[in-house]
């Protein structure tokens, strides 16, 4: 056996999201999210279920962080619940949810461990929604807004600001394919969706620079490696249409102020008619300090002519191994994407924001989770950023998704993502899974036996 020694001063963290965990739906102040509203819409989550209690980490969080501290994470990246701080999302603040968060980041300092905040995890103030949300350009002064309250609030504390958490997910499958909050299924919604979340980062990150606060800002995207299943050049086509669809959409304006051209005439009508005013794109592009990566699977496509999806049908090859999402086991995927990225879009330091696995976990006879397959795909994907660092990209830091079992957006509580088992069923009972103890030997060594 022998061991991969990480940069000595390499970040392991655990990541989570505001409304998958916290609970506490009306308390203490909070606004209604458009995932309350959607969340409690009939057929729109598994089961029905909500995030009204969710992990109850709202009145738990304390506990949560000693879980923290007893696996030893360096870092916690989460995200605060925009109206639990402005409840009408804009207007009124509610002290009682800048308390909570200031109790939650006290804890995560006495702890040791930096915080790392999301702004937006997908729980837009209803009341915005309602006057358009991210579909009507006037949101990006209130998502400024909301983060200069932030900034002001927590600036001096906050190890690294993320603004948003994919926004791909946010445009398209909040405004595209509606299997996420608001459920609009509407593409030329979708593309000015993407627009104007990208226009508020840009935003955010010049106010941030304003205040001349001394930490980092960044954005989070959710990426993929693109593959063609044969090296034909229609496959390769729609292997690269594919990467652009959910990569280049976002890294292109970001780092090179440009929407990308093989695409754009693809969206042809949808992509002339959309609100992009002169300034815009310079605005998008504003230096940021890092780029965060949240990396699941890959992507392996064939072109199809009749496929209404951009000519592209996927492929799921027979002897590939797939999580309980149904998400092809792929690790040489992160170490491509972390080249590419490398190679066509930033030296900046990269953060994998979120990486894991979905497996159905069981609590054992012995009381025990023993869940070697979230340990064996952790692993490979470990060895995978472990290969980049050795060729040279800046990869800083690694978030595995998610330090409990939480709601899982469209799936409620059916999917478990954590390396903490939670017993839904007594009392939202803490269970650290074999993947935590097996992670906390990682971290002390600040390395992988291979
Ligand atoms: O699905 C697991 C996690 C979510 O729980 C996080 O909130 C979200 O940031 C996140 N993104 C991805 C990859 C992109 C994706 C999002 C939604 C559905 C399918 C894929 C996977 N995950």
């Amino acid at each position: 056996m022998s061991r991969l020694y990480f940069p000595k001063d390499f970040i392991w963290g655990s990541a989570t999201a505001a409304y998958q965990i916290e609970g506490a739906y009306q308390e203490d102040g909070k606004g209604e999210s458009i995932w309350d509203r959607f969340s409690h819409t009939p057929g729109k989550v598994a089961n029905g279920d909500t995030g009204d209690v969710a992990c109850d980490h709202y009145h738990r969080y304390k506990e949560d962080v000693e879980l923290m501290k007893e696996i030893g994470l360096d870092s916690y990246r989460f995200s605060i619940s925009w109206p639990r701080i402005l409840p009408k999302g804009k207007g009124e603040i509610n002290q009682q949810g800048l308390d909570f968060y200031r109790g939650l980041i006290n804890e995560l300092l006495k702890a040791g461990i930096k915080p790392v905040v999301t702004l937006y995890h997908w729980d837009l103030p209803q009341a915005l929604q309602e006057e358009g949300g991210w579909a009507n350009r006037e949101i990006v002064k209130h998502f400024v807004n909301y983060a200069e309250i932030l900034f002001n609030e927590f600036g001096d504390v906050v190890s690294q600001w993320i603004t948003h958490n994919e926004p791909f997910v946010v445009a398209f499958n909040g405004h595209g394919s509606g299997d996420h909050a608001p459920g609009i299924k509407d593409q030329q919604v979708a593309l000015q969706v993407a627009h104007n979340l990208l226009l508020s980062h840009g935003l955010a990150v010049k106010k941030f620079r304003e205040l001349k606060l001394d930490n980092e800002i960044g954005i989070t995207l959710n990426l993929i490696s693109s593959y063609p299943i044969s090296d034909n050049v229609e496959d390769n086509k729609a292997a690269k249409r594919m990467e652009d669809y959910i990569n280049g959409w976002f890294l292109e304006p970001l780092f090179k102020g440009r929407y990308p051209e093989r695409i754009v005439e693809f969206y042809g009508e949808k992509f002339n008619n959309l609100d992009i005013r002169e300034d815009d794109m310079g605005l998008i592009k504003e230096e940021i300090d890092f780029l965060g990566i949240n990396y699941y699977s890959r992507s392996l496509v064939r072109y199809n002519k009749d496929s209404k999806f951009l000519g592209i049908e996927g492929v799921k090859p027979q002897d590939s191994q797939y999580t309980a999402m149904d998400w092809e086991i792929y690790p040489k995927g992160l170490y491509d994407l972390l080249i590419k990225l490398n190679q066509e879009y930033t030296q900046k330091p990269l953060y994998i924001t979120e990486n894991g696995a979905a497996f159905d976990d069981k609590i054992s006879e012995g009381g025990g989770v023993h869940d070697q397959d979230r340990i064996d795909y952790l692993k490979a994907h470990f060895q995978s950023a472990y290969k980049a660092i050795q060729e040279g990209v800046a990869l800083k830091g690694y978030y595995v998704w998610s330090l409990m079992d939480n709601f899982e957006w469209a799936y409620g509580y059916s999917k478990r993502f954590g390396i903490t088992y939670i017993d839904y069923e007594n009392n939202q009972r803490r269970i650290l899974k074999d993947s935590a103890y097996w992670y906390k030997n990682i971290i002390v060594n600040n390395s992988l036996e291979v």
